[in-house]
């Protein structure tokens, strides 16, 4: 299927020296108000200046077959988002990329003087020392855990807790996570959503 993607989304946003900015990366398969919740709490609670709502070209622990079209989870995500601090972007597609670990590296490169903080929910906590080069990316960048049900004791219980425990700071603190050196993370509790996009889909009845 040929995707219709604007070229602006196909290019990494553009920075200025200094911005602290959150990557939130993403299925997206669609996208719903849970996601829009986390970005709200993440440039809140994190001083952030921009958040990049980064729509995968497909998660590689995933499977594919019920995954809608990027362009189809862009134009979703497009509309869902209001906030210009929020930017929603295809790029790693132009990477050629799905492994975070290979994102984090060429937008660490690429903007050597901006502060960027890796974003996820709960859930992926659990199963993060699943990812390639998992250490690395704690290693190399601050990352934020959003609370969501079914997950709040992956802060105690994941591999990656275990293994970085001594580098949490305290949640309120987390405005300044950006200022500490890798490995440093923080969980955050909050408003929280039930909201899935398996839930989602399997009312619309797309498995
Ligand atoms: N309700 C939620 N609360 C907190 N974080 C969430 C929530 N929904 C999704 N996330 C986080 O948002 C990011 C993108 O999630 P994703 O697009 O996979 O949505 P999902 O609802 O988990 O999808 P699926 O049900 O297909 O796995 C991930 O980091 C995920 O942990
Ligand atoms: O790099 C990996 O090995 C890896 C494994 C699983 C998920 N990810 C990324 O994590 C983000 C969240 O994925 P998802 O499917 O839970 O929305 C998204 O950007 C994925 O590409 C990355």
């Amino acid at each position: 299927m040929t995707e219709t993607i604007a070229r602006r989304h196909l290019i990494m946003p553009p920075t200025a020296r200094g911005m602290i900015v959150g990557l939130f990366g993403g299925s997206f398969n669609p996208p719903h108000a849970g996601h829009a919740l986390v970005a709200e709490i993440a440039l809140r609670r994190l001083n952030l200046d921009q958040l990049w709502w980064m729509v995968t070209p497909g998660n590689p622990l995933k499977d594919r077959g019920n995954l809608a079209p990027l362009s189809e989870r862009m134009r979703l995500s497009e509309r869902l988002v209001h906030d210009p601090a929020v930017k929603v972007t295809a790029f790693e597609k132009t990477l050629g990329t799905s492994y975070t670990a290979k994102t984090l590296a060429f937008v660490k490169a690429r903007n050597p003087h901006v502060h960027f903080i890796w974003i996820m929910g709960a859930d992926n906590l659990k199963g993060f020392h699943r990812w390639q080069n998992w250490r690395a990316i704690a290693e190399t960048f601050p990352i934020a855990v959003i609370d969501r049900p079914g997950s709040t004791l992956s802060y105690l219980s994941s591999k990656m807790a275990r293994t970085y425990g001594h580098a949490r700071i305290d949640e309120d603190d987390a405005g300044s996570l950006w200022k500490h050196r890798a490995p440093a993370w923080t969980f955050i509790h909050g408003p929280r959503s039930a909201l899935s996009s398996t839930a989602l889909r399997a009312e619309r009845g797309g498995g």
